[in-house]
């Protein structure tokens, strides 16, 4: 999977800039000082094939200040891919066809894995960020995950809404607890299937980046039992009063990571920590190859050029060799010649870019 051709406009910090990179290079990095615009290219490449941003809060974020719309275009393997976001809403096209709902467009698109600084958060932080790794990963396993996850959002907003109504009535309840389930169920078995196939190829990674006989695991813990979300929406009924709010459901789902049989969080070091995310992403990587048979991109924002020589080889050395990876760093003083030899270079400088 190729990306040759990229052009942000009113992204973030960028005016109109394009860029072209050779089909076959494979590593691309993006140089330049803080606040030059770096993470935005990045960014701008998850949005494009993801539809998601992985920093912003709101689509309405990427837009750059002061202008009332922002679009991002890309040459992807031959198929024209084009984002737009609006104050009317988002407008998406492959080959210059409207492609309606988001489902069709991803269908031409392409598949991602996010590393950067924040991936420790999702050993050290709480469940979202770890949801939030499922549903990325989920939604580019399964075509249909991420229709269920929209679909089970709305259904349980609508929901909490509800509970905290003092004349809510009960068939009210049920009418939605009865989406929640449809979706919920969907969710939980499919993020139990992608955790039994994420955490074998995660222990594997874990021992050839740390070289030790230790063993990493990734244990999902769904707040309800698999197919059994409809009973336990309704035996949590009265916790529900109390505290006004849905309590069991895939919002509520947790996944462990360990090491040794020990939660990684409590008990592993911060060297232990990195390696266990750095082994996610890998897993990610590779299980998305074999699960779609095609390599995904991976967009590097920032941790490259802080691994050590040792974990930065044997990251080039884990993930699939067909997958092209997209970085960026402040100086390129940690790259041996033989990764710059593989290097396409862009300057980025105050919203602009140059080949290097
Ligand atoms: N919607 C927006 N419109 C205009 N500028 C924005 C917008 N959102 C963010 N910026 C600015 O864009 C600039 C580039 O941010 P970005 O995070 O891409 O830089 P970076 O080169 O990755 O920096 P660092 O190395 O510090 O991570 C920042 O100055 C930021 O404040």
């Amino acid at each position: 999977m190729s990306l040759s051709r990229l052009r942000l406009f009113q992204f973030r910090c960028f005016g109109n800039v394009e860029l072209a990179v050779d089909d076959a290079a494979p590593v691309v990095g993006f140089v330049g000082e803080n606040a030059a615009g770096k993470t935005s290219i990045l960014e701008a490449v998850c949005v494009l094939l993801r539809l998601q941003s992985p920093r912003a809060q709101a689509m309405g974020d990427l837009v750059r200040f002061g202008d009332d719309k922002a679009a991002v275009e890309g040459e992807l393997d031959g198929t024209t891919l084009r984002w737009v976001q609006s104050a009317s809403g988002r407008r998406l096209s492959v080959d210059g066809e409207r492609a309606g709902k988001a489902a069709n467009y991803l269908a031409h698109s392409g598949l991602v894995v996010w590393m950067g600084n924040d991936d420790i958060l999702l050993v050290r932080a709480g469940g979202d960020g770890r949801r939030r790794f499922l549903d990325f990963v989920g939604s580019q396993m399964f075509p249909e995950y991420r229709g269920s996850l929209r679909a089970y959002e709305r259904a349980l907003r609508s929901r909490n809404f509800l509970l905290k109504k003092p004349d809510v009535t009960e068939a009210q309840l049920a009418a939605y607890a009865a989406v929640l389930a449809e979706h919920g169920d969907r969710l939980s078995g499919w993020r139990e299937q992608m955790v039994a196939q994420l955490s074998p190829v995660a222990a594997e990674a874990h021992r050839e980046i740390s070289g030790r006989d230790e063993s990493f695991e990734m244990v999902y813990q769904p707040s309800a039992e698999p197919g059994g979300l409809a009973a336990a929406i309704a035996n949590s009924r009265g916790d529900e009063r109390r505290r006004k709010s849905t309590v069991v459901g895939p919002h509520r789902d947790d996944l462990a990571l360990q090491l040794n049989g020990m939660p990684l969080a409590q008990f592993g070091s911060e060297g232990q920590q990195r390696t266990a995310v750095l082994a996610m992403k890998i897993a990610q990587a590779r299980v998305l190859h074999q699960v779609r048979g095609r390599a995904p991109m991976i967009l590097v924002d920032d941790v490259f050029g802080e691994l050590d020589t040792s974990r930065r080889q044997q990251l080039m050395a884990g993930l699939p060799k067909e997958s092209k990876i997209w970085l960026t760093t402040t100086t390129l003083d940690w790259a041996d010649d033989a990764l710059l030899e593989r290097m396409t270079r862009f300057e980025v400088t105050s919203g602009t870019l140059q080949r290097m």
